[in-house]
């Protein structure tokens, strides 16, 4: 039996105006037209923050600089499992631009939950918005 394909992944929770950008995947790609952060596999020798750093730049145009990492979720779907490690970010430098993804939208953070996430999402998404009102209480 072959082993299972455990993925490592660092997402983007990219911050501006009280806004958090959430990208669509395509129609030809794998989990078609679930949304997503950006992001993408971690290589060898990279750490999750360079990755994150690397990919947005390739995915998007866009210059990130990290404010916190969220916490790391492990998900199983049907044929693999993901590792996904999230950190908030802002912009530097750039305009995010659509290259792969089907479209790209900027939410208040109360409406993330209202999109259909790539299953691994979610808790990312609990995770992140309880940190926002800890942040606005504190
Ligand atoms: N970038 C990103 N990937 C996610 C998220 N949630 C989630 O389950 N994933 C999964 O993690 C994997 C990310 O790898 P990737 O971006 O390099 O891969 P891909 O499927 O787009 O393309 P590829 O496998 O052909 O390179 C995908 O299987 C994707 O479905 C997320 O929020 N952001």
């Amino acid at each position: 039996m072959s082993e299972r394909r455990h993925l490592q992944v660092s997402c983007a929770l990219i911050e501006r105006d009280g806004a958090v950008l959430a990208c669509r995947r395509s129609a030809t790609m794998k989990m078609p037209l679930k949304w997503e952060f950006p992001g993408g596999k971690i290589e060898a020798g990279e750490s999750a923050a360079e990755c994150l750093v690397r990919e947005v730049l390739e995915e998007m145009a866009v210059r990130v600089s990290i404010i916190e990492p969220l916490t790391p979720v492990t998900h199983d779907y049907a044929t693999f499992t993901v590792t996904l490690y999230p950190f908030v970010c802002s912009i530097e430098e750039g305009e995010p631009v659509l290259h792969e993804h089907a479209e790209l939208l900027w939410l208040p953070p109360d409406e993330l939950p209202h999109l259909d996430w790539c299953e691994a999402d979610f808790p990312i998404i609990a995770d992140y918005r309880e940190r926002l009102s800890a942040r606005q209480k504190g």
